[in-house]
Formats: C-alpha cells, structure tokens, sequence
C-alpha cells in the first residue's frame, strides 16, 4: 500500500530531495536555476539559458541578480520562505516563476531552486490579461509623474517685473531661450533664478524635454557625484541596483545647477569634463553614456572671487559662463512692489468671491524695508499679514509693519522722514525716473528706450512732451 505523504518536518526540503526535484523541473518547466547560499548561481538548464539569451559556463559561479536582476532569489535565500508563485518582468517577458529555498540537515539555508512554470501565459489568460491591463496602467502612470516632477512650472510672463532692471532680465532670457548655450544666473537668494532657468527651458527648443534641477549646497558633498552621474551596481559601489544620475535623467533637456558655487572643487573637474565630452560615466561602472544637455547654473556667491581665491575653476566657470544674467535684489527694484503685491495677493484669496488687495500706503511700508530674502521674503510678509488681518483682506501700512521684520523701524523712520505727497504727484515722478533710466541704459535711443519700458514709441514721446 502507498505510503501517505509526511511532510518533512521544520526543516523543509533537504538538497538530496532538490536533486530529485531537478529532473522533474528540468523536464516539464520552461527553465530552471539553483543558487548557493550566497546566491551565485550553481546550477542552471538549457531552457533557461535559451529564454534568457546566456551560455552556462557564462554564468555559473555568478550573482544571480547579475544575470536576472529583477530575480527574487535572495530574499527567498535570506528569509528562507518559499515564493510559490510570482510574475517575474525579464526583457518584457512575464515568467510565471516558483521558487524555493532548500536546508542542511540542520536546517540552515544552503540555496534556492526557482523554475519558471510559464513563459507563455497563455493558459493563464484571463488572469494574465487583468494583470497586463493594471501594468500598463501603473507604467502609464510612473511615466506621467515623471514628466510631471521634470516638467517646468513656469514661463517667462511668471517672472513678474515692470522696472529697467526686470525688463533687462528679461529680455536677456528671452535671447538665452533662443540660442543653446549655458547661461550664469547670479543674484541673491530669493529673486527669481530658479523662475527664469525654468522660463528659459520652457522657451526653447528643449521644452518638450525633461528640466532637472539638482540644489548643489543641499547634497551631502560625499553623494554628490553619485547624484549627478549615477550608479552602477556591484562589489566597487556597493549599491545593489543601478540608479540613474541627473545628467542622464536631463538627457536632451536642460539641467539646472542651483548653488553651483558650493562644489567641492573634485567635483567641479568631473562636470567640467562631462560638459566638454559630452558624456558621463556612472560611478562603478566602465563605460561612458552620451548625454546631450543644456546646463544653466546659479549662484549667490561672488564667483569672480571665488576663481581669484582658487575655490572656483576658472575653465569651468568660463564654460558656464557664456552668457550671464544677474537679477538684481528686490531693494534696487522697489518700483515692482506693486505689481508683484497685486500678483501674489490674487493668488492669495481670503474667502469666497473676496480678493486680498494693498492700499498705497501699505506699498509704501514695504518700500522702507530692505529685503534680505527678496521676493521669496515679500510672499511670506504679504502671507503672514493677510494671517494676521482680521479685516476685509485689504492690507494698510499698519497690517505690513505688524509682520516685518524689526528691520521695520528703520523702514518705519524713512517713511515718516518722507513727506506724502499727493499719489498722483508720487507716480508721475516714479514714470519721469523709469524714463530717464530707460534712456541712460538705452543711450538716448528711443525706440530701445520704449522697449525696455515695455511701451510704444509714440506713447514714450507723448510722455517725454509731457514732462519736458
Ligand atoms: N520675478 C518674480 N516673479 C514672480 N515670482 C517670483 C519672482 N522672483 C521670485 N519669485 C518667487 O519667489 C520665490 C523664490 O524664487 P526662486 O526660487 O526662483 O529664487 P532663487 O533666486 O532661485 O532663490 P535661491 O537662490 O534661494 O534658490 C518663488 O516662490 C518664486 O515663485
């Protein structure tokens, strides 16, 4: 009579029963692999090798993951739990894989066995089917959030500015989105460099690419250089899968190098090099990628001084150097505070169908203060105002010197020892002075001076009749 079937106790299946297992799955399975227990394979059947693409002698003696890297094996070797049944991705294949670990007569883990039951899933269809259908749809998914988080948010109407100094900007921006080549942005934190490299991006050719921005001072200096050109897994880097850098990842696009001034000078060597061959290596790996990327930089450090002092590369600065656009601070552009109040407090709203507005007198605050964080800083200060307003959301002079900074006094002291005037008075000196800027930085030439001030020609002659 036939024996009923024990199973075999705590310690599973033993290597001798694996080897009886080996001919059935060798024979009925659509492949079959063993692994030690450092996971290097010791075994593998020709139909594997065939579904895969290998050669044995290739492979044996191998780190599994090596040869199959979505391969599930180590952690059925670490855990010592089967995985009875998976789908396995392998070169857009779907494998229906079993995989089991066997024991030593003491029941530590000596290896795995994994057979692929399937590799047509055929006979599996209406389950297969559902699970293509979710797949794709995850893929769709991933793809689309990644064009999200690589994508810009703004263009060059979002950088908000009517004064000489931001229609020079823009108009420098305008001319770099046209021509591909790497552009310096300097200024101080808080105005705007990271609005224009991605209005630049946005503006040209590269716009349908990705736009990838690496915060160089916010990158520990030892993980810098995995950041930008990646990883290769393996023994040398230690990682256990690969990892794409910001170079490849901005590859066709443009990469922008926020804080380029805090790179470690090792570093500065290597990206010069990437920019000058056009391609990267990833760290651990033997092989050089291709990239083709646009870089803009941006700094709120003197780099001029930096490359005298020999913390900058002068080569590298050069190369990132082609054009140069310096945003001037908030303080030296006092004449944008209104439109960029009325910008920001419209996207502010304080309730239902209510706008957030500023009387004069509360512009006239703001302009007595000196804006270390620029405009970053005069979002905040408007946000914590309307906070703090109890009122209709219309701020005054009051609700602004209630939320600046102490500095305030200072700014409080410049407005009490300027005499008001009547608005109309103020503004009409404030148009005479844009004037006169736009003429001295155009040279006296007018049709340049009207474009600067984003006005016509007959309009900026009218206006000159007028105040001469
Ligand atoms: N001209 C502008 N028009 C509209 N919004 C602006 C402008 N300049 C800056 N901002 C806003 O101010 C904030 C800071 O801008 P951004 O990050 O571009 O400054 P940054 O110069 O890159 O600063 P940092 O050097 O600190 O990185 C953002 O919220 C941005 O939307």
């Amino acid at each position: 009579m036939a024996q009923p079937f024990q199973p075999t106790g705590i310690h599973g299946l033993t290597r001798e029963m694996i080897q009886a297992f080996m001919a059935m799955f060798d024979k009925a399975s659509a492949g079959a692999i063993a692994v030690d227990r450092d996971t290097r394979i010791t075994w593998i059947n020709d139909r594997y090798c065939q579904l895969l693409g290998v050669h044995a002698p290739d492979v044996i003696g191998k780190p599994v993951r090596r040869v199959i890297p979505q391969s599930r094996m180590p952690e059925v070797v670490a855990s010592g739990d089967p995985l009875l049944l998976d789908i396995m991705e392998h070169q857009n294949q779907q494998l229906v894989v079993t995989r089991l670990p066997y024991f030593d007569p003491d029941g530590a883990v000596i290896g795995a066995i994994a057979c692929v039951l399937y590799d047509d899933l055929q006979p599996l269809t209406p389950l297969v089917s559902k699970y293509r259908r979710l797949h794709q749809d995850l893929m769709a998914a991933r793809k689309a959030l990644a064009r999200k988080a690589r994508s810009t948010r703004y263009s060059l109407s979002d950088f908000i500015g009517a004064s000489p100094g931001a229609l020079d900007v823009k108009r420098r921006a305008r001319l770099a989105a046209g021509r591909d080549m790497p552009v310096l942005l300097l200024g101080e934190t808080g105005t705007g460099k990271e609005v224009l490299a991605q209005a630049i991006h946005s503006g040209s050719a590269r716009a349908e690419r990705p736009f990838v921005a690496v915060n160089v001072a916010a990158i520990p200096d030892n993980l810098l250089e995995a950041e930008f050109f990646g990883v290769t897994a393996g023994a040398y880097t230690g990682a256990d899968r690969n990892r794409t850098g910001r170079f490849q990842l901005a590859n066709g696009g443009t990469l922008f190098l926020d804080e380029v001034g805090d790179m470690p000078l090792s570093l500065q060597a290597k990206l010069l090099r990437a920019l000058q061959e056009g391609e990267v290596e990833p760290l651990g790996s033997s092989t050089v990628t291709p990239v083709d990327v646009r870089v803009i930089a941006a700094t709120s450090r003197d780099l001029g001084t930096m490359v005298a002092e020999g913390a900058f590369r002068s080569d590298l600065y050069y190369r990132l150097n082609v054009m140069e656009i310096t945003v001037p601070p908030l303080r030296e552009r006092l004449a944008d505070l209104g439109v960029l109040c009325e910008a920001f407090l419209g996207d502010m709203g304080v309730g239902p169908g209510a706008r957030a507005d500023i009387t004069d007198s509360g512009i006239a605050a703001l302009s007595g203060y000196d804006w270390p964080g620029n405009i970053r800083e005069l979002r905040n200060v408007l946000e914590r105002a309307l906070t703090m307003d109890e009122g209709d959301g219309l701020l005054d002079a009051e609700a602004i010197f209630r939320v600046l900074p102490s500095q305030s006094g200072k700014a409080a002291f410049r407005l009490a020892a300027r005499p008001i005037k009547p608005l109309s008075k103020t503004v009409a000196e404030a148009e005479a002075r844009a004037i006169e800027e736009a003429l001295v930085a155009s040279r006296g030439n007018r049709s340049q001076a009207a474009k600067l001030l984003g006005i016509s020609r007959s309009v900026l002659y009218d206006k000159l009749s007028r105040v001469s």
